[in-house]
Parts: structure tokens; sequence; C-alpha cells
């Protein structure tokens, strides 16, 4: 069976033969999901599975992998992760949970993130959880604030568009469309024939961008 370099990377981040924590193959996992190589849902499915281990290590290394992807990608794995369905879910695994260990870390991580959410709008069901918990006689350990802290940036979504946003061309099945991973607008493919690495959005690997950012990427930051 196929097993793209994702499965790999979450296969060593959470092997049980580990005694500390795989953080370059966790950050691998950030930027490949950054980098649009592989989608939240399809990590956070992985995750998941790999939450269910029956080894105490490999389970809590799974949640070390949670916590590093909601803490480096953004948004798209925030709507992939937070929803009601999925906060019960870590509600009742804490719960039934044979590992102390594990318990310990959802909990944890529960708590921070209804922290890191506390004045969004969104997300209302992590929140949600932690005062059920609480109310539950859960006790959480000490909240680090600077576990909270998200990084601020991620790749904007794509556009749509029938028509190149730069030279206004209309797309055909011969003209495709494409999209630049640094404004997210739709373009031709000659509009975006140029690629370059997007730190700032966590992107190492060098991705395709439209000629006005690869200009804009390319001028020194004003100092
Ligand atoms: O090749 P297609 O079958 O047209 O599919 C397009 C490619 O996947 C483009 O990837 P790219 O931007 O990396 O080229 C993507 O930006 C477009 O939205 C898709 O429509």
């Amino acid at each position: 069976m196929f097993r793209s370099s994702f499965d790999k990377n979450l296969e060593n981040a959470t092997s049980h033969l580990r005694l500390e924590p795989d953080w370059p193959s966790i950050l691998l996992i950030c930027d490949e999901i950054n980098q649009k190589d592989v989608t939240p849902k399809n990590a956070f499915a992985a995750i998941k599975k790999k939450m269910n281990s029956p080894n105490p290590h490999s389970s809590c290394y799974s949640l070390l992998v949670l916590e590093s992807i909601v803490k480096n990608c953004g948004a798209p794995v925030h709507e992939e992760v937070f929803t009601k369905e999925n906060c019960e879910m870590f509600s009742s695994f804490l719960e039934s949970t044979p590992h102390e260990n594990v318990r310990q870390k959802m909990l944890e991580l529960v708590q921070t993130w209804a922290y890191a959410f506390r004045s969004s709008d969104k997300y209302q069901a992590i929140k949600d959880t932690m005062t059920i918990l609480k109310a539950k006689g859960h006790t959480f350990p000490e909240l680090r604030e600077a576990d909270a802290m998200f990084t601020a940036d991620t790749a904007p979504n794509w556009a749509d568009g029938r028509v190149c946003h730069r030279c206004r061309v209309e797309f055909t099945f011969t003209n495709r469309k494409h999209h630049c991973r640094n404004c997210g607008q739709v373009f031709c493919g000659q509009c975006t024939a140029k690629q370059c690495p997007l730190p700032k959005y966590g992107i190492e690997k060098e991705v395709r961008v439209c000629d006005g950012c690869f200009a804009a990427l390319q001028r020194p930051t004003s100092g």
C-alpha cells in the first residue's frame, strides 16, 4: 500500500520505540499540511487512529503531533479539529483511556485550546468541553500561557474565478487554473510560472506564486 511521506513522518513521530519526541518528523508534518501536501482532514484522521493506539507512548506522541499542527497550521486545522463532534470525542477519549499520562496530556490540550480561543466567537465547542469537564470534577494541570500562542500567519484560502486574476484571460480546458500560494488568487499558468518558499507561512519548499507576489517577495523587506 502506498505510504505517503506524511504517513512515514507520522509513523516516526508516534513510534512507541521513541524515548523522546521526534521533533524533526513533527515539524515535517506541519510543513506538509501548510504546503497542502496533505489535507487537514486526512492528517487529523490519521492522528486520531494513533491516539487510540493501545501503546501509551504512541498515543501520547500522537497528542504531541496534534498539539503541534494546531499550533503551527492555523485555521485550516482549527476548522477541521474543533468541531462539536471532535470535542466530544476528546472528552470521551480522556475519560476512557486507561493511561494516566494520556489522560493528563488530553486535559492539558483541552485547557490550552479553550484558553487560546477564549476571546474568539469561533470554536465554542472546545470551550464548552472545558466547562463540562471542569463541572465533572476533572482537575487540570497548570496552564502554560505560552502553549496557547499560535503562529499568526497561515497561507490564505484559495479564491476561485473564471478569468486569470492578473491578465484576465478566460480559463479553458487548455488554459487551466492555478493558484498562488502567497495571495491565494487564481491565475493562468503564464502568470504563475514562478516558485519560491513562503517561510512566513511555514512553507519551506518552493511553491507556485504569481508574478506580482514573486516580485514583491524578492524586494528586500523595508528595514
Ligand atoms: O490541473 P487542474 O486539474 O486544472 O487542477 C488545478 C491544479 O490542481 C492547480 O494546482 P497548481 O496551482 O499547483 O497548478 C490548482 O491551483 C487549481 O485550483 C486546480 O484546478
